[in-house]
């Protein structure tokens, strides 16, 4: 057996008891050479019916984009490989790939996402395996730098995360090299396709692919992939510990009125800046809106500078912040009390210890 299977195998035999030994899994196989190298792989387990003495059935799904010219035989040729592994059950699903507002590759990943999703309902599957590699992960860092991403991207890609309704999305080769996965293919008498987007110089994915990582690892030495992934997998850590703390944080300050939210200024002020940051954004995701860039973010954030505007910052999603002073919520207190309606002009004056951010959708709900 080629050194390049048994590595292989031993990484999908770890991600499947890191899952806690699903009972049946689902391949999201492309017919290219990293998803096919995982099919043929995972079936050896499923020849076998176990891992490590856990019952294991494999099947797969190929989607159908509608994309390309000749789409529906490249599924059909896939799906049949797949059968001749001995994968079962083995579907096509085809799609059509809608996504207003988005680009091109999300709408096509939110179309493929959707249909694994369903397929893995529809087989009962535990887990969805996908087939990316360690240059994949090296090539969403690289992007990621090169757009100015923080921390949460240049994490990259997750070797497991919730993901497809009930199943779980397994990433098992993302420390094998892509030419690795070629090699598999070999090895086992595959005939993978090669998808000629992935070769296409109008896509930066691609020019990352073909021309970028492979200059890089030419003038910097072999290794420059790895170490790319190794600051995602760096980054991982620190991703998950901000995030968890900002959660925290914000379900601790986030006080609901209506539509609005609002964060109570000081606590915010004495805020760590990166947990102060991903608070704010959270409450930009929160009041409907999306995730705001790092530019509105600074802005949101700068209202919390005393003598500065007081809004409203515009945040992508139709969500507006501003900020409400102390002496703008006394002044409204005292509106309220002199009209207030049992004559003894009592209202609680707590909790305004001090002024807040408002997030306001500006739109209505969506019925
Ligand atoms: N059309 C598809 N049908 C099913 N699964 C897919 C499809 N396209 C992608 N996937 C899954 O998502 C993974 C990553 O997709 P991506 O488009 O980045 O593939 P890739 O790098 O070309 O890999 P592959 O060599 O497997 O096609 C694939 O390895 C596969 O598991």
């Amino acid at each position: 057996m080629a050194p390049v299977v048994g590595t292989a195998r031993k990484l999908l035999q770890n991600a499947l008891a890191g899952a806690g030994y699903p009972r049946h899994v689902l391949v999201a196989c492309s017919g290219g050479p990293d998803s096919l190298a995982l099919a043929a792989v995972a079936a050896y387990f499923a020849r076998r019916g176990h891992v490590d003495g856990h019952p294991l059935t494999v099947g797969a799904v190929v989607v159908d984009h509608q994309l390309q010219e000749g789409s529906g035989e490249v599924a059909a040729r896939t799906a049949e490989a797949l059968q001749d592994l001995g994968l079962q059950p083995v579907e096509i699903r085809t799609v059509t790939v809608a996504g207003a507002g988005m680009g091109p590759e999300a709408a096509a990943r939110e179309a493929r996402h959707a249909a694994l999703e369903a397929a893995a309902g529809g087989q009962g599957a535990q887990a969805v395996l996908l087939g990316h590699t360690l240059d994949d992960q090296a090539e969403q860092v690289l992007l990621g730098l090169a757009r100015g991403s923080g921390t949460r991207s240049l994490a990259g890609m997750r070797p497991a995360r919730p993901g497809a309704g009930n199943a779980v999305l397994l990433r098992p080769f993302l420390e094998l090299r892509r030419a690795d996965t070629e090699e598999i293919c070999a090895v086992e008498e595959l005939d993978p396709w090669h998808d000629p987007t992935n070769s296409d110089p109008s896509f930066a994915r691609s020019r990352t692919r073909v021309e970028v990582l492979p200059h890089l690892e030419e003038k910097l030495g072999p290794g420059v992939a790895e170490s790319l992934a190794r600051t995602a997998a760096i980054l991982q850590l620190d991703a998950d510990y901000l995030e968890d703390v900002a959660e925290s944080t914000y379900a601790s300050l986030v006080v609901r009125d209506g539509r609005d939210l609002s964060l109570p200024e000081e606590e915010l002020r004495a805020l760590a800046p990166a947990i102060r940051f991903r608070v704010i954004a959270k409450a930009a995701a929160d009041a409907g809106g999306q995730q705001p860039s790092y530019r509105r973010l600074l802005a949101a954030e700068a209202l919390l500078r005393r003598q500065g505007s007081a809004g409203p910052v515009e945040l992508p999603g139709g969500v507006a912040v501003y900020r409400l002073s102390l002496a703008q919520l006394e002044e409204s207190k005292d509106a309220a009390a002199a009209g207030a309606p049992d004559g003894t002009g009592s209202v609680p004056r707590e909790p305004a210890r001090c002024g807040k951010l408002v997030f306001r959708p500006q739109k209505p709900p969506a019925k």
